[in-house]
């Protein structure tokens, strides 16, 4: 086994929250190295690291840093909770503060550690116009014309919505893939599925575009929260159970606040021969 790091190999840290996985690469005070293919192909969990999204840190503008997020097949994503989260909590360690900012491609957004160790982070306002979830046609966001009565919400990043009986019971393989292309969604869709467990507590089950099933989603989650408090079945304060953990979810006048656990899995660097390989 190799211990010693090889000679300009690129560092990079495994963190996940709430069981979605991240690798995450810090680009502050160098240039940007993530392309397509170096992201798909260190997303292939048998020949890369594997990972739900690679979020990349960048030196920030009026704000601590700056974030791009690409998922695992190498598209990008305009938005990802979690990996905001666990990065917001990197970067405070790092800087010895409980709170900093960050930009991504939604504006600026503002993350927190709370007392108890949990991380949150304002995912800034929901979007409820067709036009800019992004939706093909004008419709009504929160019945789509779809079978399934599904709603639509963007997080930064679009979201379908489906509140069913019981998530546990959805093939979730099956009917996830089918909607993440539905024609409806032109830049595709994230697909969660959730079911009215308590007051205010809702069991959720996700299927991400660009990645297939993952154990939380945390822009998901907002969404969720969000489409179920437009249709009258929680209020604003939602805690969701994800197959990997729960988030908490709170949607006030300054945006939707998601709360989870991070955790920091291991550090390790990319060798020179992986990157050149991959273009
Ligand atoms: N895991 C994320 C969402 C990641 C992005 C998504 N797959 C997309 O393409 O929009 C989260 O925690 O929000």
């Amino acid at each position: 086994m190799r211990h010693t790091r090889p000679e300009n190999a690129l560092p990079f840290m495994k963190m996940h929250g709430a069981g979605n996985d991240f690798v995450i690469i810090d680009s502050r005070g160098r240039q940007a190295v993530t392309t397509p293919m170096l992201a798909a192909a260190l997303g292939d969990r048998h020949r890369g690291v594997g990972f739900d999204q690679l979020a990349e840190i960048r030196d920030g503008e009026d704000a601590d840093f700056a974030l791009d997020f690409w998922n695992s097949d190498g598209s990008r994503a305009g938005a990802c909770g979690n990996a905001s989260r666990c990065v917001a909590d990197h970067v405070m360690t790092g800087l010895g503060r409980d709170s900093v900012t960050f930009t991504t491609e939604r504006g600026r957004l503002a993350a927190l550690r709370r007392p108890d160790g949990l991380v949150s982070v304002n995912m800034g306002a929901p979007i409820l116009d067709w036009r800019a979830v992004p939706l093909s046609q004008e419709v009504d966001l929160l019945h789509l014309p779809i079978v399934g009565d599904p709603a639509a919400v963007g997080m930064g990043n679009p979201h379908c919505v489906f509140f069913v009986p019981d998530a546990e019971a959805v093939d979730l393989p099956n009917d996830g893939a089918a909607m993440e292309h539905h024609p409806l969604f032109p830049k595709a869709t994230n697909v969660e599925f959730a079911s009215l467990t308590g007051p205010d507590r809702l069991r959720m089950r996700v299927w991400e575009r660009g990645a297939g099933i993952t154990l939380a989603c945390g822009s998901g989650a907002c969404a969720t929260a969000v489409a179920a408090n437009l249709r009258g079945l929680t209020g604003r304060q939602v805690t969701l159970d994800l197959d990997g953990g729960t988030l908490e979810i709170d949607w006030r006048d300054d945006g939707v606040w998601m709360t989870g656990p991070t955790a920091h899995v291991f550090d390790g660097w990319l060798t020179p021969a992986f990157i050149a390989a991959q273009g």
